[in-house]
């Protein structure tokens, strides 16, 4: 596993210091508490992208057609090969501890002790669906959503408890028909943003109504037909930023709160009661979809527990109805959002350019989800960072990931926070245990406690943070 002495040497001096600092471990947790790390399976596993009868997903059509939406032009075709070496990547996680595994199955391909929480979509849609009617476009997807799902079910249900319909479906919109830097790349011509076509200003609204749908009719399934004999839950996986008003006065207030409405609210509010959140129905007016009886009946409610991904903070200010005639989702909010205030950033910069380090806001978030929507189950299912360093190869520097360390212990620490002030959060999942394709961002950017070496057959090293990890979930 290539551990040197001067690693653990280091590590006990780190763990000194830290422990020293705060003594922060799995202990500082309640029992029972599920500590695990996330990953997908276009990102992790296609490396056998055409072996086991698997079709194309949008994500391999869309990294092939466009190469130049990806940072480094590359694909998952190979990517980190883990649907060979599996068997070793679980030795990795229990080398380390780690409780449970977040994954997903690939639905164009259908496809293990560590306790599974399987994701059924992680953005990899099977090209054959968005040739035929335009995936989500369509309501066509909502019958072939829970079709797939039952399959996956019957499969795999007598060894999977926790079911995941949907990673991310405002990634998934908003990176798909809003700015189009995911597949399928669709985005209004307009915002010159190098799109294969589409509406921002109606598309995602179609997008997210159809991905709530195949969520709802897939939760109804399950729960119908399943749940009673395969004793296991499911729930729907949403992102979002905590915002922060870049002041109290009450109408920049209000555009934080507009901000997380549109954000987390368009899919929050609907699994909880059944409708869109009152700013988006006002704002938008007939662009935004409705939902009939029955649809707001098995959409009110449908989440055993909510998977909730937090990665930083975000300034919201109030911004005015924009002059020009067209209309966005980037725009429809009236916020103008920003990592800076005053020339400031909300927190310390990371290695993602995305990414300021603050963990309040996963504290924060997590309180507002108690208040707001009725302290649900939450399982923190992704937070994470890029590694600062861009290298291609396992060097000193490269496993030296301290940044890691940082911003995982500061956001563990704010989740136990979170966790005394009554929040109902059961599990938390690291992103991710190996480094892996980050989409638009393809091998350029390292997510994993695990250096993936590319250029040497994918060779495994555990990085700093592995070891970090490793002693935390010992203690
Ligand atoms: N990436 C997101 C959410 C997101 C979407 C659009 C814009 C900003 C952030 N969510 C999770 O972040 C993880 C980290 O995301 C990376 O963040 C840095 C980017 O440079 C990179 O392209 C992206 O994959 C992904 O690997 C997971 O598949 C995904 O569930």
């Amino acid at each position: 596993m290539g551990i040197k002495r001067w690693h653990l040497v280091l590590v006990w001096i780190l763990f000194g210091w830290v422990s020293g600092v705060c003594s922060l471990s799995r202990a500082s947790f309640p029992v029972g508490f599920i500590f695990g790390t996330a990953s997908s399976s276009y990102q992790q596993y296609e490396g056998a992208a055409k072996e086991g009868g698997r079709d194309p997903s949008i994500w391999d059509t869309f990294s092939h057609e466009y190469p130049d939406k990806i940072a480094d032009g590359s694909n998952g075709d190979v990517a980190i090969d883990s649907y060979h070496r599996y068997k070793e990547d679980i030795g990795i996680m229990k080398e380390m501890g780690l409780d449970a595994y977040r994954f997903s199955i690939s639905w164009s391909r259908i496809l293990p002790s560590i306790q599974p929480f399987v994701t059924l979509f992680h953005w990899d849609l099977p090209q054959a669906l968005e040739d035929e009617y335009g995936g989500f476009l369509s309501p066509r997807i909502v019958d072939d959503f829970r079709d797939y799902a039952e399959v996956c079910f019957k499969e795999f249900g007598d060894r999977v408890k926790h079911w995941i319909t949907l990673n991310e479906p405002w990634s998934y919109t908003y990176g798909g028909y809003v700015a189009g830097f995911l597949a399928p790349g669709r985005c209004s011509d307009w915002q010159n943003l190098n799109c294969t076509g589409g509406d921002s200003a109606v598309e995602p609204y179609l997008v997210a109504h159809h991905l709530l749908l195949a969520h709802a009719v897939s939760v109804k399934l399950y729960r119908q037909k399943y749940q009673a004999s395969q004793e296991g839950v499911i729930g729907m996986t949403l992102v979002s930023y905590w915002f922060v008003p870049v002041s109290n006065a009450k109408h920049q207030q209000n555009a934080a709160s507009r901000a997380l409405d549109f954000m987390f609210g368009w899919f929050m509010k609907p699994i909880t009661i059944g409708n869109y959140p009152h700013t988006m129905q006002s704002l938008l007016g007939n662009r935004l979809p409705k939902f009939n009886k029955m649809q707001s009946k098995i959409l009110k409610g449908s989440f055993d527990f909510l998977g909730l991904n937090y990665y930083t903070a975000i300034y919201a200010a109030y911004a005015s109805k924009p002059n020009v005639g067209k209309s966005s989702y980037l725009t429809d909010a009236r916020t103008s959002l920003s990592s800076y205030h005053n020339g400031i950033p909300i927190g310390p910069m990371t290695g993602t350019k995305w990414i300021y380090m603050y963990p309040r806001g996963i504290r924060d978030l997590l309180l507002y989800t108690k208040e707001k929507y009725g302290n649900p189950l939450i399982y923190i299912t992704e937070n994470g960072v890029g590694d600062t360093e861009n290298v291609s190869s396992p060097s000193k520097e490269a496993l030296n990931d301290k940044g890691r360390i940082e911003y995982h212990r500061r956001h563990l620490s704010s989740l136990q926070t979170a966790i005394k002030d009554g929040v109902n959060v059961k599990g938390y999942f690291a992103w991710s245990l190996l480094d892996n394709f980050e989409w638009a961002s393809g091998y350029t950017v390292r997510f994993g406690f695990n250096f993936v070496d590319y250029k040497n057959g994918l060779k495994r090293y555990p990085k700093l943070s592995a070891q970090w990890l490793k002693i935390f979930l010992k203690n």
